[in-house]
């Protein structure tokens, strides 16, 4: 095992938040007595393992330069883009020069303030040394049905489904090159989604259920109750 490897992080936070159906995007959303884009980035620089962090914001986005956390020396800021891997690529350009080909970088949705430095660590313990990388994910505990309009039209054997979660982390050469061939592709909805399409087959690392992602309204006070969680665990 090389002691010697840099990591990255990459944060696409340029999204607007449709389905929040809030009055600004979700990543400025308030949690905890800051904004969800704040706790995630928390996470990561308590990680203690980031040598930069570049995030994507959007250019038309007022909130971001009032952040305390804009003007941090490890933070990188990147333009976002039209979709979030438009996004992630941007914040990619934004580290070069700095992260050589053969780097970590942890792609990380600034939408999952519940990540915990804990699975951030098992990642990195897990996929350091393999030579594509891959993602933490969840197994699917429930009968998960094929669906046609109202009608269900089969049963999904669940062994072989996971639910996809961030960090997914590649190799910044390989991953920069994936999400440029496959720039446009509206079936690229995450990392590894691109590098499966170049041929690769990157590693599952099962992750914690409680690193959910702030989707609809619900989901704020669920990341509420499980960073509450979280912390009497590491009080405990
Ligand atoms: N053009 C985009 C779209 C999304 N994201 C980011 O990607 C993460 C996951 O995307 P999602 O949950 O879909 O966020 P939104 O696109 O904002 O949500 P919606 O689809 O409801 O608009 C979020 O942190 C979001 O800010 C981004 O950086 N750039
Ligand atoms: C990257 C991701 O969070 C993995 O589950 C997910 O694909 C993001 O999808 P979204 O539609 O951009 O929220």
């Amino acid at each position: 095992m090389t002691d010697t490897q840099t990591f990255w992080a990459v944060v696409p936070a340029a999204g607007v938040g449709k389905r929040m159906n809030a009055n600004r995007p979700k990543q400025y959303l308030e949690l905890g007595g800051q904004t969800v884009l704040e706790q995630t980035l928390a996470r990561l620089l308590q990680a203690e393992v980031f040598r930069g962090i570049a995030v994507a914001v959007s250019e038309e986005d007022g909130y971001w330069p009032d952040l305390p956390i804009a003007r941090h020396p490890q933070i990188i800021r990147a333009p976002g883009g039209k979709e979030r891997a438009d996004s992630v690529l941007s914040a990619l350009h934004a580290l070069a020069g700095q992260a050589a080909t053969d780097d970590w970088v942890l792609v990380h949705d600034a939408a999952r303030p519940c990540l915990t430095i804990t699975d951030i660590h098992h990642l990195i313990a897990t996929l350091r040394d393999d030579p594509i990388g891959g993602i933490l994910a969840v197994a699917s505990h429930d009968t998960l049905k094929n669906v046609q309009g109202e009608s269900i039209i089969g049963t999904l054997d669940r062994s072989y489904i996971w639910r996809a979660l961030t960090p997914q982390m590649f190799r910044y050469g390989l991953l920069k090159s994936a999400l440029q061939t496959q720039q446009g592709n509206p079936a690229i909805t995450d990392e590894a989604s691109a590098l499966e399409l170049q041929g690769w087959q990157p590693k599952i690392v099962a992750g914690r259920p409680d690193n959910i992602k702030i989707t609809r309204p619900e989901d704020l006070a669920l990341a509420e109750f499980y960073r509450a969680q979280q912390t009497l665990e590491t009080t405990a």
